[in-house]
C-alpha cells in the first residue's frame, strides 16, 4: 500500500525576531511521529515556537506547514489542521458558558448553527460531560476549565495538537488524569515543556536554547542527555546563568 511520506509538519528555514531579539533562529524541522516533545529552558523560545507552529504568529523568515496548510497565512485551514492548548486556560478562554467556548472554533471554521451543535454536544458526550454545556466556565476548577480548552480544540478535528506546559497549576490527580486522555488521542501531539518526565516514551524530542536545536532524537537519547545538563546548571553555585 503506498504511504505519503510527507511531512506533518514542516518548518523551513524559520525564524522569529520580535522586536528584533531573536527568539527562534533558523529552524528546521520535519515531523510525522505521533509523540513529539519540546525540551527547553526558561525563555528558550518554547512558546514561540508552540505560536509559530499553531500560525498564531507569522514567522520573519521561512514557512510553517502543517499537512501542507500555511497557518500564518491560511487562518482557516489552520484551525482544521493544529490546535493549541495554553499553559494557564484563563488566557484561551474566552465565553461564560461551555458550550459557547466550545462552539465558537467551529463557527469560525464557517460552520452553521446546527452543525456547531452538534459538534459540541458530540465532543461533550464524548468525555462524559453532556451536563456542563450550559455551566458557567469560571465556576468550573483550572482543571476543568483545562479540559474544556482541549474538547474547544478537539471538536475541529485537528491532525496535530500543541501543548504549552498544559500541567502546570494542576494538582497530581488532575495531571494524570489529564494524561490519560492525551496518551488516548488519536492524533499527533507536540508537548512543549520544561519537564523531562512529561515525555517518557516519546517518539521524537526536540531540545531548545536561545531559538535553535540543541538536540533532535527520541526521548529515550535526549531526556538523559538534558537532564544530566540540566542537573550541571543547577548544581552552579549562583544565579548568575538564569536565562534571558
Ligand atoms: N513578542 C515578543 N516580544 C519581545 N520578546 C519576546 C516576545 N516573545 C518572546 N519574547 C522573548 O523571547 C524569549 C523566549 O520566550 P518564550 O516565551 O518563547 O520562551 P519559553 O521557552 O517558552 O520560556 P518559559 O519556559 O519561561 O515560558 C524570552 O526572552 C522572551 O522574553
Amino acid at each position: 500500500m503506498p504511504t505519503d511520506d510527507r511531512p506533518l509538519i514542516s518548518l523551513d528555514g524559520v525564524s522569529y525576531s520580535p522586536d528584533g531579539l531573536m527568539v527562534i533562529d533558523d529552524l528546521t524541522l520535519k515531523a510525522r511521529e505521533r509523540r513529539i516533545g519540546v525540551l527547553g529552558r526558561n525563555g528558550s523560545g518554547k512558546t514561540s515556537l508552540a505560536r509559530l507552529m499553531a500560525g498564531l504568529v507569522p514567522a520573519d523568515r521561512g514557512t510553517v506547514r502543517i499537512a501542507d496548510v500555511d497557518v500564518a497565512r491560511d487562518r482557516k485551514g489552520a484551525l482544521g489542521v493544529i490546535g493549541i492548548l495554553f499553559q494557564n486556560p484563563d488566557h484561551q478562554i474566552i465565553f461564560p458558558t461551555v458550550e459557547e467556548e466550545i462552539g465558537f472554533g467551529l463557527a469560525q471554521m464557517g460552520r452553521n448553527k446546527a452543525e456547531v451543535a452538534d459538534g459540541v454536544a458530540a465532543v461533550l458526550r464524548r468525555f462524559g460531560k453532556a451536563h456542563w454545556a450550559s455551566a458557567a466556565v469560571n465556576l468550573l476548577s483550572q482543571g476543568q476549565r483545562q479540559l474544556v480548552c482541549l474538547m474547544s480544540v478537539l471538536v475541529m478535528n485537528p491532525r496535530v495538537i500543541v501543548l504549552d506546559e498544559p500541567f502546570a497549576g494542576l494538582d497530581m490527580p488532575t495531571t494524570l488524569q489529564l494524561q490519560r486522555v492525551l496518551a488516548g488521542l488519536d492524533l499527533t501531539i507536540v508537548m512543549i515543556t520544561h519537564q523531562p518526565d512529561m515525555l517518557k516514551g516519546y517518539d521524537r524530542v526536540i531540545w531548545l536554547e536561545r531559538g535553535a536545536m540543541v538536540q533532535d532524537g527520541p526521548a529515550s537519547e535526549v531526556v538523559p542527555t538534558f537532564t544530566a545538563h540540566m542537573t550541571t546548571l543547577g548544581g552552579a553555585d549562583d544565579l548568575s546563568d538564569l536565562a534571558g
